[in-house]
């Protein structure tokens, strides 16, 4: 199993105002399955995906990554994990402004030791950046920015990704058209993907939905 959650708690405990925010949290995700991850603000879908991608801690049960269990795991074997098999996109594009677009995409694949420039450039061209690679973040689109994230992510060819409302800054059209592009090369990658959205459209055009309410998911 790609990704697996077995009674998954996480208490934030912030002085005297304790929330339990995750409550018992079962998941599994099998390569090639995309799931939508819906629920109210501050329902904890950020916090499910920071747990799951080793960026916080749960306080109870057990999750695994790619056969790896992340309880035990030190912060370097978290590091490498992120490195190495899952891929992260989030709302914010987070690109590195001092790097042009080429560079931006090749990033994360070269860290994983996956220095593969003719797949960067059919990825740039797949995405519609084939022009742009000279360019630098800022002088780019929100939409532009998005699918060089998206394509810096696929690049480094993740076992899984986890999108934190990857379209959320992009207008209808342009966010269509992006989780489009984004869910045909991950059914290539035979990636998993799990992906937060507001949106119950976008959660309808993944394979399968779940709703986290209470702290447990539905
Ligand atoms: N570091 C923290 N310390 C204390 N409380 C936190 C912390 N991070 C999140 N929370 C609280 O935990 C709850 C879940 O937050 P989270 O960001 O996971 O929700 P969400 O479903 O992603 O919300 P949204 O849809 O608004 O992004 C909220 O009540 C939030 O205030």
């Amino acid at each position: 199993m790609l990704l697996s959650l077995t009674g998954v708690c996480k208490t934030y405990d912030s002085g005297a105002a304790r929330v339990d925010v995750l409550r018992g949290i079962d998941l599994v995700l099998a390569p090639g399955e995309t799931v939508a991850l819906t629920g109210e603000s501050g329902s904890g879908k950020s916090t499910l995906l920071h747990l799951c991608a080793g960026l916080d801690r749960a306080d109870g049960g057990r999750i695994e990554v790619a056969g790896r269990d992340l309880s035990g795991a030190d912060d370097a074997t978290m590091a490498a994990l992120r490195r190495d098999r899952v891929g992260l996109v989030f709302q914010q594009f987070n690109l590195i402004p001092s790097l042009d677009v080429g560079a931006n995409l090749a990033f994360q694949a070269r860290l994983a030791g996956r220095d593969e420039p003719a797949r960067i450039a059919t990825l740039a061209d797949r995405l519609g950046l084939g022009g742009l690679t000279g360019r630098y973040p800022e002088q780019l689109s929100g939409g532009q920015q998005q699918r060089v994230a998206i394509g810096r992510t696929l690049a480094a060819r993740p076992a899984l990704i986890l999108a934190d409302e990857p379209t959320g800054n992009l207008d209808e059209a342009t966010g269509d058209a992006v989780l489009d592009l984004m869910l045909e090369l991950v059914a290539e990658a035979g990636a998993g993907l799990l992906m937060v959205t507001h949106s119950p459209r976008l959660a309808a055009r993944l394979s399968r939905r779940v709703h986290l309410s209470g702290g447990r998911l539905a």
